[in-house]
């Protein structure tokens, strides 16, 4: 997995605003308004215990500060724990966390200790970064471009077809792309032979994987992908609605998703 760095999380709290103001002109609702139409859970003040974890690679500056950031935007009773691991875990029920967060190298998940649900950050990710762009207000059609299927991307792309979108995907793992194709039933996208989109939803850890090609004029690029999937330059050329944020919008998805 590609971990995060400080760098990505400096000043989460603007970047949430920036993501969240795009969020309403695509949609016609904030993030909050996507997670509750999505999980069909409301607003929450539950209290959420952030564990550190000093496992791998070890503490990602910001992170926890930056999931505190998060809880508190959305509404959430957020506290970091003093302590890392499994003395953070027993201080966070202690101090009377309903909801756990925490992540190591591998997994990042949200616990709801009360009524037991889990959720994992990649697919309630891929799921909320799809959520927001199939409901493009300004859409010209159901036909939407999915670029990268792997573990947050491959369930975005569940999610559309789900919504009855025509899914055109593309991997460069054919074995992902067969995959997609055969148990979700989406058309493999041909790069040799583009069209254009007015929806598009990327999911790589690879810049620039956005061709010209499949852009139209102010299309939604709905994109958890760091670094980011398109240049400054054709973002401004076609006037792209980017909805792009390093951790708030997946985080926010799985507190919804176990309330
Ligand atoms: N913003 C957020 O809240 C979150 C962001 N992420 C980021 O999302 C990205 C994807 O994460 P995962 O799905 O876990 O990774 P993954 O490795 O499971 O899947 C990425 C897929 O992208 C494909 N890919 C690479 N280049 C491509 C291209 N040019 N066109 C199409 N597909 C291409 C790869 O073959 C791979 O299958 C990573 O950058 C990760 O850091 C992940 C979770 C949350
Ligand atoms: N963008 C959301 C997905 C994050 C994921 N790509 C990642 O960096 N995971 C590693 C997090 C490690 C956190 C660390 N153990 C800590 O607790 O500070």
């Amino acid at each position: 997995m590609a971990l995060l760095t400080p760098n990505d999380l400096i000043n989460i709290n603007k970047q949430l605003q920036e993501a969240d103001s795009v969020v309403k002109r695509v949609t016609g609702l904030d993030i909050k308004g996507v997670c509750q139409s999505l999980y069909g859970t409301s607003p929450s003040s539950k209290k959420v215990g952030i564990v550190p974890v000093t496992s791998g690679n070890g503490i990602i500056g910001n992170f926890s500060a930056s999931l505190h950031v998060i809880t508190q935007y959305f509404g959430f009773d957020g506290f970091v724990t003093d302590m890392p691991d499994v003395s953070g875990y027993y201080e966070a029920v202690q101090n009377g966390a309903e909801i756990i967060l925490m992540a190591d190298d591998h997994t990042f998940l949200a616990h709801n200790i009360k009524n037991g649900k889990m959720a994992n950050n990649q697919p309630c990710t891929g799921i909320i970064y799809a959520e927001i762009a199939s409901r493009y207000l300004k859409a010209d059609s159901k036909d939407v471009l999915v670029m990268g299927l792997g573990k947050v991307g491959f369930p975005g792309a569940a999610q559309l077809v789900q919504k009855g979108f025509r899914v055109y995907g593309y991997d460069p793992d054919a074995r992902l792309l067969k995959r997609a194709v055969s148990n979700l039933g989406i058309i493999p996208f041909d790069p040799a032979n583009p069209k254009k989109f007015s929806i598009i939803f990327e999911a790589t850890p690879c810049a620039n994987t956005i061709p010209e090609a499949v852009l139209s004029e102010n299309c939604v690029l709905s994109t958890p992908g760091i670094p980011c999937a398109i240049s400054e330059e054709l973002k401004n050329k076609y006037d792209v609605q980017l909805v792009a944020e390093p951790l708030g919008i997946g985080t926010v998805s799985m507190l919804y998703s176990v309330l």
